[in-house]
């Protein structure tokens, strides 16, 4: 990747959406919850990595609105795709932390690429004439809509499923790896808005929705996993893996409170998809890395 990709991508984020001292370049909005991660029961087959050792250990969960807009309305298209990053912290006191969100696939391949997506969106604005860069950009990227085309927004972000788009590895006692998918998936079910309903709704009403919902009863997702067989890209996100691939149950997220003062939480929270332990590796997916550069980009400016 071209070494300069990960800052251009923030400069571009932050050129999209402002600057915005103290939050995030994307994903700016949230609200931080706590619970716990009960690995299933067969998940230590699959990955020597201590979080599917059991017992049930501490995770702290953000959930988030898309964009660099810190008070963009919940309900709004541009809040979509929504994310769910989990940060599970391990006996011995490291972490692993897992960054999902609502797409079922990304737009693009490569980091350069999606630098090239954000820099034709913010030369597309309402006076530039048709055809616009974002309408090149697309029609020479069928993996655009077919990434964005389907997106929803829920009732509740513990109604809704994630995902984790790019492909990781488990590495199992005897060395076996296999590659895999994160599908997170709400046990209350999914349930979305229809029609411009959500449009309607108050602008923060998935993050009072979710604070009023732990409050009353724990709220639980399902992490399983998709596994790959031979053949199947795990270097390229925009390509879906066939339905029929096996799905293992990993464990059960439980959330069970909000925490006292979010905002101070989340500034202080980084979520690094490379954030692994033994038993748990990237892939050669290469928006990997450069994620984990961004990340770290927008983590030094929002200080
Ligand atoms: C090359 C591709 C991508 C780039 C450049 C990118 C960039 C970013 C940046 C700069 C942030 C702010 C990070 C921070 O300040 O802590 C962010 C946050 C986030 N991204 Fe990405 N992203 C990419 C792909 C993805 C994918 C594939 C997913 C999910 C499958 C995802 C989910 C999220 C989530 C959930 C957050 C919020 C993290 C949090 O809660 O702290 N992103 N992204």
């Amino acid at each position: 990747q071209d070494p300069g990709t990960p800052e251009q991508i923030v400069d571009t984020m932050n050129k999209l959406w402002g600057k915005h001292p103290g939050f995030r370049a994307n994903h700016a909005k949230g609200i931080v919850l706590e619970g716990s991660f009960t690995p299933a029961p067969g998940a230590a087959k699959l990955s020597k990595a201590a979080l599917f050792a059991g017992p049930a250990i501490p995770v702290t969960v953000r959930f988030s609105d898309a964009t660099g807009l810190p008070t963009l309305p919940d309900g709004v298209k541009d809040a979509r795709p929504y994310g769910l990053s989990a940060k599970f912290k391990l006996a011995d006191g490291t972490e692993v932390d897992t960054v999902l969100n609502t797409l079922p696939t990304f737009p693009v391949a490569t980091g350069e690429a999606f630098r090239d997506l954000l820099v034709a969106v913010s030369q597309s604005g309402p006076d530039v004439p048709s055809p616009k860069p974002i309408d090149t950009f697309i029609a020479a990227h069928p993996s655009v809509p077919a990434a964005l085309g389907g997106l929803t927004t829920p009732k509740s972000y513990a109604t809704q499923a994630y995902n984790g788009v790019n492909a990781f590895v488990f590495v199992d006692g005897a060395g076996k790896r296999q590659a895999f998918r994160w599908r997170v998936e709400p046990v209350a079910g999914t349930d979305v808005f229809g029609g411009d309903e959500a449009a309607q709704q108050p602008p923060n009403f998935l993050r009072d929705e979710i604070v009023a919902r732990v409050g009353q009863a724990p709220v639980a997702f399902r992490f399983l996993a998709q596994l790959a067989e031979p053949g199947d890209p795990t270097n390229d996100a925009t390509k879906p893996w066939p339905k029929e691939r096996k799905m293992v149950e990993m464990g059960t997220l439980t959330l069970t409170k909000a925490v006292p003062d979010s905002a101070a939480a989340e500034k202080a929270l980084l979520f690094m998809p490379n954030n692994l332990t033994d038993g748990l590796e990237v892939s050669d997916d290469p928006l990997i890395d450069t994620r984990v550069q961004s990340y770290a980009v927008s983590f030094g400016r929002r200080q």
